[in-house]
């Protein structure tokens, strides 16, 4: 079974469409990493995905249940951390997260020990009776991704965790996702952070304008960009390399006589180790250069 599946989902402001025909699946026990530049719609998606939106179309469901019509069971079984989140800033922080702990239905023994293992997770326990008006931002967010793991939630929906965060705080926000991820729970998280998308993803849905670009795991996203934007190989041989001209090469860039770049429309390495041995030459190295996250990212928002 998928954790999530989201099936044409389609929304619109007005005549502009916000989010466009998007469907995505992502497998349980992994961690997605929803990735798009600023208005691409990850919010609106989020969103729905909440039931806080209602689509023009689509369907979407979490474990199994349809989030429109059985909007409690799932709300039972996620923790969502919004990307502007508000937390009570005259209460303590065991306050806040008691607050929230009472929507659930736990024993008091339960509860507070729920609290005492968060507060320690996210590094607040020194700090739990104090009113969190007087927390950093850093603080704040650790405190709230608490709140969002008070439930012990099966699926974890996150809106930018790290977005403003300092270093130590992105670092530990991503430790809790690693943490989670071990446990064998889901998290589905939107960045616009190349880095932090690529540490953690397990697959990725990149989405420019509502519509989702590319979908997959970093390899198959990459593979999927070199058959439409053409291979990078690079070569190194003994000898100085001859002229080199196989079906499917588009140019090749020598960066000296024994050291080239063959940009071809396919992986033709065979073709090129075959060809050159037949004319008495010694590959030292022929490797694909792979593109990084950022090239496939910033060629997807600016070239289709
Ligand atoms: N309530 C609304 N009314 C009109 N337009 C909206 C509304 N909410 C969002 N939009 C528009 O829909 C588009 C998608 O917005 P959304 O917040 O989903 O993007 P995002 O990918 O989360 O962006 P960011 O990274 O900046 O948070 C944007 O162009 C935004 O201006």
């Amino acid at each position: 079974m998928y954790a999530i599946e989201i099936e044409n989902l389609t929304k619109k402001y007005g005549n502009f469409k916000a989010v466009d025909e998007l469907t995505l699946n992502v497998e349980e026990g992994i961690v997605f990493g929803f990735l798009g530049p600023n208005g691409a719609g990850k919010t609106t998606t989020i969103l729905s995905m909440l039931g806080l939106i209602i689509p023009d179309e689509g369907t979407i469901s979490i474990l199994g249940y349809d989030v429109f019509k059985e909007p409690i069971k799932v709300k039972e079984r996620i923790g969502f951390l919004p990307e502007n989140a508000t937390i009570y800033g005259e209460l303590t922080a065991w306050k806040n997260l008691e607050f929230f702990a009472n929507f659930y239905n736990l024993s008091k023994q339960e509860k507070e020990k729920r609290i005492e293992e968060l507060l320690k997770l996210v590094g607040l326990w020194d700090v739990k009776y104090r009113k969190v008006k007087t927390f950093s931002k850093g603080m704040k967010q650790r405190l709230l991704l608490a709140q969002t793991l008070i439930n012990d939630p099966e699926v974890l929906i996150l809106d930018e965790p790290t977005s403003g965060l300092d270093p130590e705080g992105a670092f530990l926000v991503k430790s809790i996702v690693k943490e989670e991820r071990k446990k064998g729970k889901t998290v589905f998280f939107s960045s616009h952070i190349l880095s932090e998308v690529e540490e953690l993803s397990d697959k990725v849905g990149i989405i420019v304008k509502g519509r989702l670009r590319a979908l997959g795991t970093l390899e198959e996203i990459k593979k999927q960009f070199m058959e439409l934007e053409g291979y990078e190989i690079k070569i190194e041989t003994k000898q100085p390399l001859p002229e080199i001209a196989l079906p499917g090469i588009i140019r090749v860039e020598y960066l000296n006589n024994k050291k080239a770049i063959i940009f071809a429309k396919n992986d033709i390495r065979e073709e090129i180790s075959e060809y050159l041995s037949k004319n008495g030459i010694t590959i030292v190295s022929l490797e694909i250069e792979e593109p990084s996250l950022e090239d496939v990212f910033l060629k997807t928002i600016y070239k289709r």
